[in-house]
């Protein structure tokens, strides 16, 4: 690969599909620039295989494309458009290896219970697969994610459907007041380099060793909290008591998949305190047959089919079901619950869709209904309860009006809670853990208990340096005021507000305003302004960043899917994140049962745009940067036109909106002005597009309505994905024209 080499990720479900058919546009015209388009496989089908070479035939082989494109991220060089991808659960995770394994290779199955170093080892490969392992590898920058104005101004001009909010709506969130990560935190700064160790001091004299040498850089932060298992579970009981009473759904709202090691125990601790009398009983039984409820309700449910008291302990289950709350559900046809599956239910995208759908849930009726979303930890909990609280004071937001609260966040090189998944142990029996430097002097302790969660993380400065400066670039473009959401009554926050206060000064921010508030507060100012219109630049850490780019898009354009989402690498390289959403399975489901594939791919679009641009200023290349305003034009049209994918079938789909920009940019390249050559190699192709529009989208709408068969789950067969999701023959042969 060279300076002229743009690298498209490879990845899973919607996403990978849409690949199929958009690649082939991308590759075929950035050709015409001289910019060659390499795919690398990063999905998690292709990371499990690369993770057991010895155990495979050699032509099942694959190389570790992400460590890599992780090294790659390092270097100036780097020019990644990054897709998104599945972070798998256990559920997930073991479902990926079975298709795998039915499909031939030999690899191990997922060890829930290592006994033995060879399963040790096999689980410690998994676990680097599980969860978000793709992100933070790539993340070697902070991010940078708005609706760019054009997107905007669409939403404004054609806003989507909102959910109507009552002054009586007895959606709310619940959460702990103490004995949290939040109000346990402890914070220091590090003086100097050098290597962390993490260590647990039993009550009975004994000292484990929980990490030998965590790495850390002078003026890094470092955090040290704890989630008290009593205190968690005296919670959870509370809430589904009081979603009993209140007569709302009980739905919890965890992020599972970034937070790999606290979040499926502390969905454990809520499926057990939703039916304590049946873990009461058989609790013992369940975790013997190797049932957890971390890995929720549908992993036991499956399981118990083969247990001789399977039926018994089914009944008692049921029997919880009845006399406790009503379950928020994700799917009712299907009977799947809110507690099914860890990672069905991710926070930063579920409590959007709430708050866009009047607050409400679905029950097991397939009915909207009110809520109790229970959220524990108390960090960011708050400013759930401040949308809802506004939404209940002030009616639902208004997309056609309302401002824009883009985000700069904080989250290089692992940063804060969403690196931490290394450093976090469910602590098996009382005592202290201390953190300790070179010298053996102690960092950081906390007292902990047996079943604790205890949660130490990293934030590096030159990160910190390199988000300050972010935040005073984004306002200074734009003149909208800048909020740090930062909470002086939390350890970590202050030592953040420290070194805000000390990087500020070397910005010129004449001129510029920027605050700091705490999350609840820089939410209702947000909220305040954007009512009225106004745009609020939201500065944040890492959690809140992911969290903050669902929530607003959401609101203001329907979906993150829509973003602009761009990571300026710290070394001078550029990783091109595609929107701000997820993998949609539900799409995958759509795709499979009636041949239609709803995925807007206008997060790639955008992301392309700005890829080609970085690569023209990097090897000044003007042609790319012709493919860069070409392509943002043609979006432009796309949107004007309508042309991005419906729900429904019937109309155009993804494949129809990848056909309507290839021929909306080949008329923008094939009509300016600035290269004659370039427009000439456009001009035959804008043509035919035009002409053939309605042959191509007759070929393309005529698949829709019958099931297709795309060769497999978490591994699609090339071929038959490919088949299916280029199937208009003409398109397909106007396109190899090109090159
Ligand atoms: N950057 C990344 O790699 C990310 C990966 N993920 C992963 O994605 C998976 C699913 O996560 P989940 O929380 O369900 O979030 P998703 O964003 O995948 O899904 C939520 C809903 O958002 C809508 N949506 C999202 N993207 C698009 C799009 N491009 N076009 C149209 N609609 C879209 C769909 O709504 P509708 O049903 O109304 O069509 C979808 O059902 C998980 O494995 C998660 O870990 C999640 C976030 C980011
Ligand atoms: O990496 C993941 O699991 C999800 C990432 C995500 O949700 C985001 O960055 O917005
Ligand atoms: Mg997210």
């Amino acid at each position: 690969m060279t300076d002229s080499t743009i690298i498209y990720t490879q990845t899973d479900e919607a996403p990978a599909l849409a690949t199929y058919s958009f690649l082939p546009v991308v590759e075929a015209y950035a050709s015409t620039a001289g910019v060659a388009v390499e795919s690398r496989d990063i999905s998690l089908a292709g990371r499990i295989i690369a993770s057991f070479p010895e155990r495979l035939a050699e032509d099942q082989r694959i190389e570790d494309a992400l460590a890599q494109l992780g090294e790659l991220a390092k270097t100036p060089q780097a020019n990644v458009i990054k897709l998104p991808n599945i972070s798998a659960s256990i559920p997930q995770l073991k479902a990926a290896i079975a298709e795998l394994q039915e499909k031939g290779y030999a690899l191990p199955d997922y060890p829930d219970d290592p006994q033995t170093d060879e399963e040790r080892e096999v689980r410690a490969r998994y676990d680097k697969v599980k969860g978000s392992a793709v992100n933070p590898v790539l993340r070697e920058g902070n991010s940078d994610r708005r609706a760019p104005s054009s997107v905007k101004n669409y939403a404004k001009a054609n806003p989507h459907r909102m959910g109507e909010w009552r002054a009586d709506s007895r959606t709310n969130v619940a959460h702990m007041d103490g004995d949290d990560f939040r109000s346990t935190e402890k914070s220091v700064v590090l003086a100097k380099e050098g290597s962390l160790k993490i260590e647990l001091h039993g009550d009975d004299g004994s000292t484990t060793v929980l990490r030998e040498s965590v790495p850390v850089q002078a003026g890094e932060v470092v955090d040290a909290a704890v989630m008290r298992v009593a205190a968690l579970r005296e919670f959870l009981s509370a809430q589904v008591e009081r979603a009993k009473k209140d007569g709302v759904l009980f739905s919890v709202h965890l992020k599972a998949t970034m937070m790999k090691v606290s979040d499926p125990i502390i969905f454990g601790h809520t499926v057990r305190a939703f039916f304590p009398k049946t873990f009461a009983s058989y609790g013992d039984k369940l975790a013997a047959a190797g049932l957890t409820p971390n890995d929720g309700l549908g992993g036991i449910y499956k399981g118990l089919e083969s247990l001789p008291e399977g039926d018994k302990i089914k009944a008692s289950f049921d029997a919880e079901l009845a006399q406790g709350p009503d379950l928020a559900m994700v799917d009712s046809h299907r009977g799947i619950s809110n507690l099914h599956v860890p990672s069905d239910v991710i926070v930063d995208a579920s409590m959007p869709a709430m708050i866009r759908t009047s607050g409400h849930m679905w029950n097991k009726d397939d009915q909207e209904q009110d809520a109790l979303a229970v959220i524990p930890d108390s960090s960011y909990a708050g400013i759930y309860q401040a949308v809802i609280d506004d939404c209940r004071a002030n009616g639902a937001f208004d997309p056609s009006t309302m401002g824009s609260v883009p985000n700069v966040g904080l989250m290089a090189q692992k940063a804060e809670e969403y690196g931490s998944h290394d450093k976090t142990f469910e602590i098996p029996a009382t005592g202290t853990v201390r953190v300790l430097d070179d010298e053996g002097e102690l960092v950081l302790e906390q007292a902990v208990g047996e079943g604790d969660i205890f949660r130490m993380c990293q934030t590096k400065d030159v990160p910190i340096q390199d988000w300050v400066k972010l935040a005073v670039t984004r306002a200074r473009a734009t003149g909208d005021p800048a909020v740090f959401w930062l909470d002086e009554t939390r350890a970590h926050d202050r030592n953040l507000i420290a070194k805000v206060r000390e990087y500020l000064p070397l910005h010129n921010t004449e001129g510029l305003q920027i605050e700091i508030m705490s999350p609840v507060e820089a939410m209702k100012f947000s909220l305040e302004r954007i009512r009225r219109g106004e745009n609020t630049i939201s500065v944040t850490g890492n959690v809140l960043r992911d969290y903050l780019t669902d929530l607003f898009p959401i609101m203001e354009l329907g979906t993150s899917a829509k973003m602009l989402s761009v990571v300026p690498l710290i070394n001078g390289g550029g990783l091109f994140e595609t929107g701000a959403g997820g993998s949609a399975p539900k799409h995958v489901q759509q795709l499979v049962k009636e041949n239609y594939l709803r995925w807007d791919s206008l997060g790639e679009f955008l992301a392309l745009a700005v890829s080609f641009e970085h690569l023209a200023h990097k090897t000044g290349n003007a042609r790319a940067q012709i493919l860069a305003d070409t392509l943002d034009r043609a979006t432009g049209t796309l949107l004007n036109e309508n042309k991005s994918p419906s729900r429904k079938l019937g109309s155009i789909d993804n494949r129809g909106s990848h056909f309507y920009l290839a021929l909306y940019w080949a008329r923008e390249l094939a009509e300016q002005t600035e290269d004659t050559q370039l427009a000439q190699a456009f001009a035959g192709l804008a043509k035919t597009l035009a002409e053939q529009e309605q042959t191509i989208v007759e070929e393309l709408l005529a698949v829709q309505g019958s099931p297709v068969d795309i060769g497999g789950y978490y591994q699609p067969s090339p071929e038959k994905a490919a088949a299916v999701m280029r199937p208009s023959k003409t398109f397909n042969e106007a396109l190899s024209s090109l090159s």
